[in-house]
């Protein structure tokens, strides 16, 4: 693993390079699929996923049959575990909403904002590596509190062209019945632009690869909006010598198993902190079924050790990662002062994994240094602010006037002729 001890400020951006490719490598690829699935729709569809997916596929639309044959496929061990995780996530969900906000700007001029839900949305599921039907909880949960009227979900078929049982479970669990076995930026593009079978929505949300992230990214600028974006996942950890070094490897590999361009960190002001807990990945490393992923992943991952507290901070803010991990003597100081995180798990008995699948909160998180500018999903993530206003006689007589001068004073005749109308009825 690469140990770093106190680097330079002027070294951190270079440090802390992901290993992902950006939306420069990838867009050309993006562009020829896209361009390609809005001309020929289903027909290109299939032929990416032929490429990509390595399956002849002609019809995408997952049937009833396929998912009742899935319902029977669950135990019911894994039933209730999913149940108590919907059960979380909804209450974690149902508390977000909103209250109307209403206020008399001027006597007789009532403003209010409302919120609607989006009335069609794509959920995009991950399943090239790992069939995540957990992410299926994290969408498709707030979409139906939202109260989203049509909700599609794209997720890639396997080599045999099925999807795997507990997602289809899953999906249905939540009331979603559009399913489709397209993956990757085909996927992307279908929920972009429609096609014969896919329905075109009006924002696409999910998690996702490289490929499905930059798409995802590049669909914007065809009139479909996106949650933000949502890539390989990340987490930094900061310890120091209250920590348990078994519990900070563990939770380091549980991110760096999702895939070789994951990216892990270990912050730390205790270089005995760094040696244990290098010694920890190394033995736990061993003995898990996606070693090999895992260690692609730990390779490219850093343990940085800073000598103080304020640094640490710093770097982490400056890194601004998806998931950050706080099990420190002075966590109060890291809560206080991070400025950049996608979630934040505080205390040794918090493991990550327990927001991936469980605790409530939504797993759907901004990576590649994107949490310094954007949210991860949420209820409000669904829904739009609508604002309403409604102006009696009295009202447009205390607010006209100023209008009148605003419009004047930007040379806009007629919108002050809209105010002086009314007022000159007033008059009368
Ligand atoms: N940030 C988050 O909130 C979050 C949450 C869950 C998962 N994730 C991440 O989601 C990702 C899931 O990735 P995955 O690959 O397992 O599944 P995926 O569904 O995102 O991607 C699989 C698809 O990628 C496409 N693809 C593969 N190789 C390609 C290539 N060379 N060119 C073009 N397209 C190609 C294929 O069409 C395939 O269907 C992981 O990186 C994981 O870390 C992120
Ligand atoms: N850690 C992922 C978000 O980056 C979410 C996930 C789903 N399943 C397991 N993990
Ligand atoms: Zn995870």
């Amino acid at each position: 693993m690469n140990k770093i001890y106190n680097p330079n400020k002027e070294d951190w951006e270079a440090l802390l390079q992901r290993p992902t490719q950006t939306l420069e490598d990838i867009e050309l690829t993006v562009n020829d699929i896209f361009s390609e699935v809005r001309s020929k729709g289903d027909v290109a569809v299939a032929k990416y996923t032929d490429l990509f997916d390595g399956i002849k596929l002609d019809n995408f639309k997952v049937s009833t049959e396929d998912i009742e044959v899935a319902k029977a496929a669950i135990s019911s061990n894994l039933k209730d575990a999913i149940q108590l995780a919907k059960s979380n996530i909804e209450k974690f969900h149902k508390a977000q909403k909103t209250q109307r906000v209403e206020v008399t700007t001027s006597k007789g001029v009532d403003c209010w904002q409302e919120k609607r839900p989006i009335q069609k949305v794509g959920l995009y599921i991950p399943g090239g590596n790992a069939p995540l039907f957990s992410t299926i909880l994290m969408l498709a949960i707030p979409a139906n509190i939202a109260g989203c009227k049509e909700i599609v979900l794209c997720t890639p078929p396997d080599k045999n062209g099925e999807i795997n049982p507990v997602i289809l479970y899953t999906a249905a669990l939540c009331g979603v019945d559009k399913i489709f076995k397209i993956g990757g930026i085909q996927a992307i593009a279908a929920l972009t632009f429609g096609t014969e079978t896919v329905p075109k929505v009006y924002k696409i949300f999910g998690p996702g690869n490289q490929f499905v992230t930059v798409a995802k990214q590049l669909a914007t600028k065809f009139h479909v909006a996106i949650d933000m974006p949502a890539g390989p996942s990340e987490l930094l950890v900061v310890a120091d010598d209250t920590a348990d070094a078994a519990f900070v490897a563990s939770d380091l590999l549980s991110q760096a198993e999702h895939g070789a361009d994951s990216q892990v960190i270990l912050i730390s002001t205790s270089e005995k902190m760094i040696e244990d807990v290098e010694k920890e990945i190394e033995l736990q490393l061993e003995i898990l079924p996606r070693k090999e992923m895992a260690a692609k992943s730990i390779a490219n991952s850093k343990l940085i050790y800073l000598e103080s507290k304020q640094l640490a901070m710093e770097i982490i803010n400056e890194y601004g990662p998806e998931h950050f991990i706080v099990c420190t003597a002075h966590n109060d100081f890291y809560v206080e002062n991070v400025a950049n995180a996608g979630s934040v798990f505080i205390g040794n008995y918090t493991p990550e994994s327990a927001g991936d699948y469980a605790s409530g909160t939504n797993h759907t998180l901004p990576t590649n240094g994107f949490a310094k500018q954007y949210s991860g999903v949420n209820l409000d993530s669904f829904m739009k602010s609508m604002t309403f206003q409604k102006i009696s006689e009295e009202g447009i007589r205390n607010i006209g006037p100023a209008i009148e001068i605003m419009a004047e004073a930007e040379g806009l005749q007629a919108h002050k002729n809209a105010v002086t109308l009314r007022l000159n009825k007033l008059k009368k």
